[in-house]
């Protein structure tokens, strides 16, 4: 159970005042999730989640509302902000900053069909697109400064094959230079439990915080990854094909995002072993981890140099 600050009925009920969405009537905690407190909060009018963020400082949060907003406005399928009329949606609560968005229909699916591979692809090309007209820039928190950092502290803790493989991929990583490739908006964790479904239907994206500034095909990477393996992280055809047309559909790539296309899917890879390894390694003293096996991307770290 992810519910960290625990909010009473009254507090929320206050804490709505400032916003024109009717009475408040019921408030329950969402139990998935790790980083940060959500509940479902219901109204006159409709229903609503409302997220306390627990790591995030205020300042850093501007960024995710305004792209959410903007990502809204031009249809993409993700969560709306909701603002007072000032214009303002990011309000404190029990002394963290704390943030309401309208809730998307559906749920997460852990097995998608090709179908839902197919919504997946062709809402995140969208996105890519909607995106190019968003002009605030955040770095990508995940970049390689971060990999070099998190490589240091992990680098102990592996076994000498494995600690070759890392400095092998940073190095590779490093030696890249993607500046021709087309940058814009990306998720950057679009994996299965950041989007709903409702049947086949997309509910929408979800999660949008380590969203940034970024090459593009590198968050298509990220996702294929996800959405086109086996239990091994080899990629099954059927599934790749569909995702890669749908995405192309709307957005083909450039000659340069295909040349630097293996080098991505590596990238991609070694972005979540690196991640997950920190995260097995040094766990938060008390944090409910849901664990995330790092064996499963360095398979796919493997696989996918082997592919060059
Ligand atoms: N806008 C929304 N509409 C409907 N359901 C939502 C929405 N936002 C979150 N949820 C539900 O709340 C759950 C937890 O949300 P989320 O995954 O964003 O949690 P988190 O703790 O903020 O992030 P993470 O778990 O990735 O660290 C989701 O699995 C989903 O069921
Ligand atoms: N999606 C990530 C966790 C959150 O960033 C993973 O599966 O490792």
């Amino acid at each position: 159970m992810s519910v960290f600050t625990t909010l009473s009925i009254e507090e929320v009920r206050q804490w709505l005042g400032p916003f024109n969405v009717g009475e408040l009537h019921t408030l329950r905690g969402i139990a998935a999730g790790i980083t940060n407190t959500n509940y479902f909060v219901e109204t006159s009018q409709a229903r609503f989640v409302l997220t306390v963020f627990e790591k995030n400082d205020f300042d850093e949060l501007p960024y995710f509302v305004h792209l959410m907003a903007h990502l809204s406005k031009h249809d993409i399928l993700c969560p709306t902000p909701i603002a007072d009329a000032q214009g303002v949606a990011l309000r404190r609560i029990h002394g963290k900053p704390a943030l309401m968005v309208s809730c998307l229909k559906g749920r997460d699916v852990s097995a998608p069909n090709l179908a839902q591979i197919e919504a997946v692809a062709t809402t995140l090309a969208h996105m890519h697109v909607a995106g190019m007209q968003f002009h605030e820039q955040s770095h990508n928190q995940r970049g390689q400064g971060w990999r070099v950092m998190t490589a240091q502290q992990v680098l102990p803790k592996l076994l000498p094959t494995q600690q070759h493989l890392l400095q092998e991929e940073l190095e590779f990583q490093h030696g890249l230079d993607l500046s021709a490739l087309p940058h814009g908006v990306i998720h950057g964790d679009l994996f299965r439990d950041n989007v709903l479904f409702d049947g086949d239907a997309l509910g929408g994206f979800i999660d949008f915080y380590y969203a940034c500034h970024d090459v593009l095909a590198y968050d298509v990477a990220i996702a294929v990854n996800e959405w086109c393996v086996d239990t091994a992280g080899t990629f099954v055809d059927e599934k790749l094909a569909v995702f890669m047309n749908a995405y192309q559909a709307v957005r083909p790539f450039t000659a340069d995002e295909k040349a630097y296309w293996p080098a991505l899917l590596r990238r991609a890879a070694l972005r979540f072993w690196l991640s997950r390894l920190y995260d097995f390694h040094y766990p938060v003293a008390g944090e409910l981890t849901h664990a995330k096996d790092p064996a499963h991307f360095e398979r796919v770290l493997l696989n996918r140099k082997a592919l060059v």
